[in-house]
């Protein structure tokens, strides 16, 4: 164990309120592990699990990036929306795991859909998602400063992520699979 979990807002009957009808959405930065992470605690609980950029890419026939750069972020984002609204039918009957795009929640027909299930925020510090995206290397110049625009990106999205939360878990110190299994044992029941 590298790390310790900072979790908030439990119920009052000592575990979170999680089962038919009632599933688990995983928000936060990018490379927060909300795909990762919601993949293996889906297995741990033996639930179904969706990933709205699985979702999106389905429906489009072609992967995300691509759809950023063929059809531009709007056309994403409408898909975006399609995909938490079924990825939502197919977790919820059975209380199991979706993992959103971490740009979903700014969409406030997103925000609706979402209202109501249990919403993990995993959260990622700025040094923690520049080295998981390899942006970790400040003495390298590139134009369009990209280390500004993630930090930008961040700021703006961290209290979106803190408002939704049910429950709040620290990433930066612990591997993807300590983060599931540290889920898992709060969830379960
Ligand atoms: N807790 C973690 N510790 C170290 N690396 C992680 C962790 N969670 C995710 N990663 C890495 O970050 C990258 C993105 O993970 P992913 O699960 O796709 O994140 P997200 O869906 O939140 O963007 C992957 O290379 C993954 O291995
Ligand atoms: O930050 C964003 O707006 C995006 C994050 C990506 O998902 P992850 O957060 O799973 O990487 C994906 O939805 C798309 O590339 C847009
Ligand atoms: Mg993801």
């Amino acid at each position: 164990m590298i790390g310790t979990a900072t979790t908030t807002d439990e119920d009052t009957s000592g575990g979170l309120v999680r089962g038919p009808g009632t599933g688990v959405v995983l928000v936060g930065p990018p490379t927060a592990g909300k795909s990762s992470v919601g993949a293996l605690l889906a297995a741990e609980l033996r639930v179904p699990f969706a990933d709205t950029d699985a979702l999106v890419a389905t429906a489009a026939h072609k992967p995300v990036g691509d759809i950023f750069v063929d059809d531009g972020e709007l056309v994403f984002r409408e898909f975006e929306r399609g995909a938490v609204a079924l990825g939502l039918d197919a977790i919820k009957p059975e209380g199991g795991v979706l993992a959103l795009g971490s740009g979903a929640v700014l969409d406030p027909d997103v925000r609706r859909m979402i209202a109501g299930q249990v919403i993990v925020y995993l959260e990622a510090g700025f040094a923690t998602v520049a080295k998981r995206t390899g942006m970790d290397r400040p003495r390298v110049v590139i134009p369009g400063n990209p280390r500004g625009r993630l930090r930008a990106m961040l700021d703006e999205r961290r209290p979106v992520y803190a408002e939704l939360a049910t429950l709040t878990v620290s990433t930066d110190d612990m591997a993807a699979e300590e983060v599931a299994a540290d889920l898992a044992a709060r969830l379960r029941g």
